[in-house]
């Protein structure tokens, strides 16, 4: 992140709380939704091995969203936002008989026809994509929780591509059992949930312009690994 740019202008005066959040709404146009590997994926162009693809790469993301979280936890000492995040890792990880979301991404792939064993042994990830991940948990664990809380936040955009896969996956790739889509619908609501909370803790932290500014760098970098996961998939299966 480039840590100048925070100085352009260090005595402009803060955003309003709402024009803050519209501008952290405003980075949704460099959003992965828009990169040309998910438009093709949307618009039902990916051959099957294409899609296999980026589900097994995708998955690498999914194991890794667990130990990011558990490093904000880590880091942050206020019991209250704690009580709140620890529903991510659960969300993921699954309790009791809630199998959770890795399951669901596993069920994912055997629905596009990567068998268990070779999805878990993470043998088609692409190294930028490791490195895209790495960056992000690395983030999570190095920086001011209330960072890491920011970084999250591109999952404001996140229930369109889900809504958007649940609509045309059906009609574009009929060879693909519908059951499998269960993660992507499980996501939309537990997005929302997670945005909220999130948003509060960076509306509540970032209140100078030059924290604010730093926000929208942060959300910037995890833009980014987001796109660089789609560029180096998108390079990985041509
Ligand atoms: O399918 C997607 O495009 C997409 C994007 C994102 C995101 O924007 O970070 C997440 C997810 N899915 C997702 O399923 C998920 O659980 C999730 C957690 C997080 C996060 O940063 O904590 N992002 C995302």
């Amino acid at each position: 992140m480039n840590a100048v740019l925070t100085q352009l202008e260090p005595d402009a005066a803060a955003w309003t709380r709402e024009e803050f959040e519209a501008r952290l709404r405003g980075k949704g146009e460099r959003y992965h939704i828009f990169h040309p590997f998910n438009v093709k994926m949307n618009s039902g162009l990916l051959e099957p091995s294409q899609l296999r693809g980026w589900v097994a790469n995708r998955f690498y993301y999914q194991i890794n969203i667990p130990n990011k979280d558990g490093a904000i936890i880590a880091n942050c000492p206020d019991r209250e936002t704690r009580r709140k995040w620890v529903l991510r890792l659960l969300d993921h990880d699954g309790w009791e008989d809630n199998s959770g979301g890795i399951e669901a991404w596993s069920r994912l792939g055997e629905a596009v026809g990567i068998p268990r064993e070779e999805l878990w042994s993470l043998r088609h990830v692409v190294p930028a994509v490791r490195f895209a991940v790495d960056a992000y948990v690395n983030f999570a664990r190095q920086s001011p929780w209330q960072e890491a809380v920011c970084s999250s936040l591109t999952e404001m955009f996140a229930p369109k591509i889900h809504k958007e896969r649940l609509a045309n996956w059906p009609q574009h790739y009929d060879w693909i059992d519908p059951e499998g889509l269960h993660y992507f619908r499980s996501r939309i609501s537990l997005a929302e949930r997670d945005v909220e909370h999130g948003l509060q803790v960076t509306l509540d932290y970032f209140h100078t312009r030059a924290q604010q500014e730093r926000a929208l760098q942060i959300l910037q970098f995890k833009l980014d690994v987001l796109w660089s996961m789609m560029d180096a998939i998108e390079r990985a299966y041509p």
